[in-house]
């Protein structure tokens, strides 16, 4: 795993952009796995910018995203759908119908969950596949477990991702029970990952995924077993490491 230190979330987000742009520049075709969060928010105003400037085109690239609520729909200005339009789909020149996420207004999960997993494998191997991390490890919607869930699956979100959620609600009692995510599996199958944290408040669960037991307690930790990982994070993210790997 390689870690890259950065002073602030500006910083950051730049780097990671500049390693999700390399990707873009090298194949210009390629499949990138998308996260949602205020993380990656940096790194999609800093895609924009380079795209602006006539530095990177989207006009090839395809996207799957990780994850979407269950029961609110693409105008809902919580859905992922509305997010990655607001951050990232409405400001670039990649065509609408290359990009993917599940549809949370699919109330069938087995059916809305068969149909992603089977379009995330008929575009291939996912290339570079961006991850935030929750402050329980989880990474796409995969909470916490006694098993590390495989494929594209319904789970029913924790009280601590609630909570995490709810300042984007009205109210906790808003923030939807349940999501549509990608499996640990879909996740491990991609070429490259490239996550990122930011904030003291990640220090522990960044600790506890890299250099703890490998367990679905912590989903993250499954990571340290992927061949091709890049942490990008703050100092703040980084501050309970240890000492050596900084
Ligand atoms: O980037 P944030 O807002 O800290 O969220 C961390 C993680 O939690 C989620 O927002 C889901 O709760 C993920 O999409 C994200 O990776």
């Amino acid at each position: 795993m390689r870690i890259y230190r950065a002073k602030d979330y500006e910083e950051m987000s730049r780097r990671a952009a500049g390693i999700v742009s390399a990707q873009i520049i090298m194949k210009p075709d390629c499949v990138l796995g998308l996260a949602t969060g205020s993380t990656p928010i940096g790194l999609y105003k800093q895609l924009i910018e380079w795209y602006r400037n006539g530095d990177l085109d989207f006009s090839a690239v395809r996207t799957v995203n990780l994850d979407e609520y269950k029961g609110i729909s693409r105008e809902n200005d919580q859905s992922y759908y509305y997010f990655m339009h607001q951050n990232l789909f409405d400001h670039v020149n990649i065509p609408a119908e290359n990009t993917h996420l599940p549809d949370g207004m699919e109330p069938d999960s087995e059916k809305e969950c068969g149909r992603y997993e089977e379009l995330i494998r008929s575009m291939g191997s996912v290339d570079l596949q961006l991850l935030g991390i929750g402050h329980n490890g989880h990474i796409g919607f995969n909470e916490p477990s006694d098993v590390f869930d495989k494929q594209v699956h319904c789970v029913n979100l924790t009280q601590s991702t609630i909570e995490a959620n709810k300042r984007f609600f009205a109210s906790a009692e808003d923030v939807p029970r349940q999501a549509y995510t990608m499996g640990i599996q879909t996740i491990m199958r991609s070429k490259k990952i490239l996550i990122m944290a930011n904030g003291e408040g990640k220090a522990d669960i960044i600790r506890d995924s890299f250099f703890g037991p490998i367990t679905p307690k912590v989903p993250a930790s499954v990571l340290q077993l992927h061949n091709d990982v890049t942490l990008v994070a703050d100092e703040a993210a980084l501050s309970k490491i240890p000492v050596s790997f900084v």
